[in-house]
C-alpha cells in the first residue's frame, strides 16, 4: 500500500516550504484569509509557491472567494490546486472548477453524522474532499482550529473522489487517527507549529514520519 500522503496548510515563511518538503510532504497550503495568522499576501504567495520544489503540489485556500481574488491569485501564483474553505455551494465548486482549470479541493465541517451528507454531495462536483472539523460557533477561523471531530463518525466510509482527513490532528494523533478511519491523505496546520501561524520544523518532520508509519497500521 502506498504511503500517506500529508498536507501542511499554512506556510508562511520559505524555511517553512524547505521544512515541508525535506520531510516529504504532498502537498503546501497557502492561506488566502486576512483574519488568520496564517495569511499571506499574494506577492508572498507567489515567492514561497516558486520556491516548492517539483513533486511538492501548492495548494491555495480561499473562503467564499470573488472571482477577482481568484483571478490576481491564479495569474501571479503558479498553484496545483485550489481548496474552497467557506460555504461555497456546489454549483459554484462547479464554476471555480471550470473557471480556472485547475484541480478543486471542498473542505466539509463534520461535528455529527448530519454533516456527512454533505459529503455525497460535494463529492459529485469536487475533485478532492476534505473532511475537517466543523468550527465552534462564532470561531473567526472556519478551519485552523486544531479540533478534532469524532473519528468514528467515518470509520470505514469511502467516498468515489480523493478525499483527506483534517482537524486537530498532531504528530501524536495521526497514526490513530488513520487507522481508525483508513484515510489515505492527511492535513494539518495548528499541529505542527509554535505559535498560531508560526510552524515548527522538527513538528513537520514528526508528523510526516508518523503518518507514514500509520500506513503500515492494519486498518479497521
Ligand atoms: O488555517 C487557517 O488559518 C485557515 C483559515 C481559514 C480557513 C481555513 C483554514 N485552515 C484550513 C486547513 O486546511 C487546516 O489545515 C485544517 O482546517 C486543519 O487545521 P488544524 O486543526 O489546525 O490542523
Amino acid at each position: 500500500m502506498a504511503d500517506v500522503r500529508v498536507k501542511i496548510c499554512g506556510l508562511t515563511r520559505p524555511e517553512d516550504v524547505d521544512a515541508v518538503a525535506e520531510a516529504g510532504a504532498s502537498y503546501a497550503g497557502l492561506v488566502f484569509f486576512p483574519k488568520s495568522p496564517r495569511h499571506v499576501t499574494v506577492a508572498a504567495a507567489r515567492d514561497l509557491a516558486l520556491r516548492a520544489p517539483v513533486g511538492l503540489a501548492k495548494v491555495g485556500l480561499v473562503v467564499n472567494p470573488s472571482d477577482a481574488l481568484l483571478d490576481e491569485i491564479i495569474a501571479q501564483v503558479p498553484l496545483d490546486m485550489i481548496q474552497l474553505h467557506g460555504t461555497e455551494p456546489p454549483e459554484r465548486v462547479a464554476e471555480v472548477r471550470a473557471r480556472y482549470g485547475l484541480p478543486v479541493m471542498k473542505a466539509v465541517g463534520v461535528a455529527e453524522a448530519a454533516d456527512l451528507d454533505k459529503l455525497d454531495v460535494y463529492q459529485r462536483v469536487a475533485d478532492q474532499i476534505l473532511v475537517d472539523a466543523k468550527p465552534p460557533k462564532g470561531a473567526d477561523l472556519p478551519g485552523g482550529n486544531g479540533l478534532a471531530f469524532d473519528w468514528r463518525l467515518i470509520a470505514g466510509r469511502r467516498w468515489s473522489r480523493p478525499w483527506m482527513l483534517a482537524g486537530g490532528l498532531t504528530p501524536q494523533n495521526v497514526a490513530r487517527a488513520v487507522a481508525m478511519t483508513g484515510v489515505a491523505q492527511v492535513d494539518v496546520s495548528s499541529g505542527v507549529e509554535r505559535a498560531p501561524g508560526v510552524k515548527e520544523a522538527a513538528l513537520i518532520r514528526g508528523f510526516v514520519s508518523a503518518a507514514k508509519v500509520a500506513e503500515a497500521v492494519p486498518r479497521l
